[in-house]
């Protein structure tokens, strides 16, 4: 099967096929609007979480503070001392590649459903036909439940046996994701003066969404992009990238490069951590751009709430911060609007806002 060989109708992305022909296809190139270059790196606040898990009051305030500045402003910060053993992030690298590297048809036959957001996904080739990015990804479900590996359970059911050792990295990984999501909102609730256990009792039977990013080099890397600019919108998105680098924040009125460190976890607030802090923190707008040369991976836990769950803010932080900005919503419908509705993008928000009275009411 070549690169534009059709799959009942649709594009498959066969990068190294795609590589060799002269011209990016036109479905692959963005508008200039989007291609805009960063200017330079956004480094701060790095937040080292030490003291807090430690219990230290101090160390704590301080973590608080610098968390509030950055969420009030752009949404984005990274965390180190977190915790995480650096071999189960290499582990999950490494298994990156063997989930990537399998032939076409394999990863086809695992391929994202329509209105689903688990599998394999090539260039979302399958969803649009315009302003396709230059990425592959594999999405897959994690609900926190220790006493069942779902995530061993998926990895066995949809590429077989012999990929349980997969599975077990992956399920530990998410394991150790959740545990650090816990640890985050807690200091979120901190730095918002609210219950310190709202957020994290929210989020305690949530379920979220683990992706590979899978970003191959492009001789035309100016004209496309590995992920649009967009702001996620789940509640919190904890991401590695490896270190090649890609990742661009819009802050300070400009695109600025994130640089890999790979002792530190890349952190920002989505649409729905927006709405549970009344608007008051910012869902981070982002993108990722590709390159000439290297292949680029990226590990992202997107959190989210349990699906039916009605999210809205605290009362005390309504109390202290003036009236509701958005109506009551679920995670189920926000998901809903962006996987049958709506290209989640820089506007997602606002639109599914306007979407939500037409489609139920609470
Ligand atoms: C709920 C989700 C939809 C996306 C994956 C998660 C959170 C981020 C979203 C996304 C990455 C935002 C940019 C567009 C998108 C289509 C993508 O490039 O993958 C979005 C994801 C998706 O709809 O699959
Ligand atoms: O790969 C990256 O650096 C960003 C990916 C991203 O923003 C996403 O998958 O939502
Ligand atoms: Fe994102």
């Amino acid at each position: 099967m070549n690169t534009r060989e059709q799959l009942a109708g649709v594009l498959v992305f066969d990068s190294s096929a795609l590589q060799k022909q002269p011209n990016l296809p036109t479905e692959f190139v963005w508008p200039h609007k989007d291609l805009v270059g960063n200017q330079d790196e956004l480094e701060e606040p790095l937040i080292d979480l030490d003291g807090f898990l430690k219990g230290d009051e101090v160390e704590t305030a301080h973590a608080a503070e610098l968390l509030r500045v950055a969420c009030l402003h752009h949404g984005f910060f990274q965390v180190t001392n977190h915790g995480i053993d650096s071999s189960l992030i290499r582990a999950a690298y490494q298994e990156i590649d063997t989930i990537f590297k399998l032939p076409l048809d394999k990863k086809l036959s695992v391929r994202r459903q329509p209105g689903g957001v688990c599998g394999y996904s090539g260039a979302h080739a399958d969803r649009y036909s315009s302003k396709l990015p230059w990425k592959e990804t594999f999405s897959f479900e994690y609900n926190g439940n220790h006493s069942h590996p779902v995530v061993v359970d998926y990895f066995k059911h949809f590429l077989g046996e012999h990929f349980q050792p997969t599975g077990w990295v992956y399920q530990r990984y998410c394991e150790e994701m959740r545990r650090l999501s816990l640890v985050i909102f807690e200091l979120l609730a901190v730095s918002l003066r609210v219950d310190r256990y709202y957020y994290k009792e929210f989020f305690e039977d949530g379920s979220s969404i683990m992706r590979c990013n899978n970003y191959p080099p492009c001789n035309n890397s100016g004209l496309t992009l590995g992920t649009g600019p967009h702001c996620d919108p789940t509640s919190l998105t904890i991401l590695h990238q490896d270190e090649v680098g890609g990742l661009e924040v819009f802050a300070n009125n400009k695109w600025q490069a994130i640089r890999p460190r790979s002792d530190a976890f890349v952190v920002n607030i989505g649409d729905t951590f927006m709405a549970l802090s009344n608007g008051k923190y910012k869902s981070c707008l982002h993108r990722a751009v590709v390159n000439r040369e290297r292949e680029r991976r990226s590990l992202v836990f997107f959190v989210c709430p349990k699906e039916d769950k009605v999210v809205r803010p605290p009362q005390d932080l309504v109390c202290i911060e003036g009236p509701r900005k958005y109506p009551d919503f679920t995670w189920s419908d926000l998901l809903d609007f962006t996987q049958n509705h709506y290209r989640a993008d820089v506007a997602t928000f606002q639109s599914f806002i306007k979407w939500l009275p037409s489609s139920k009411t609470i």
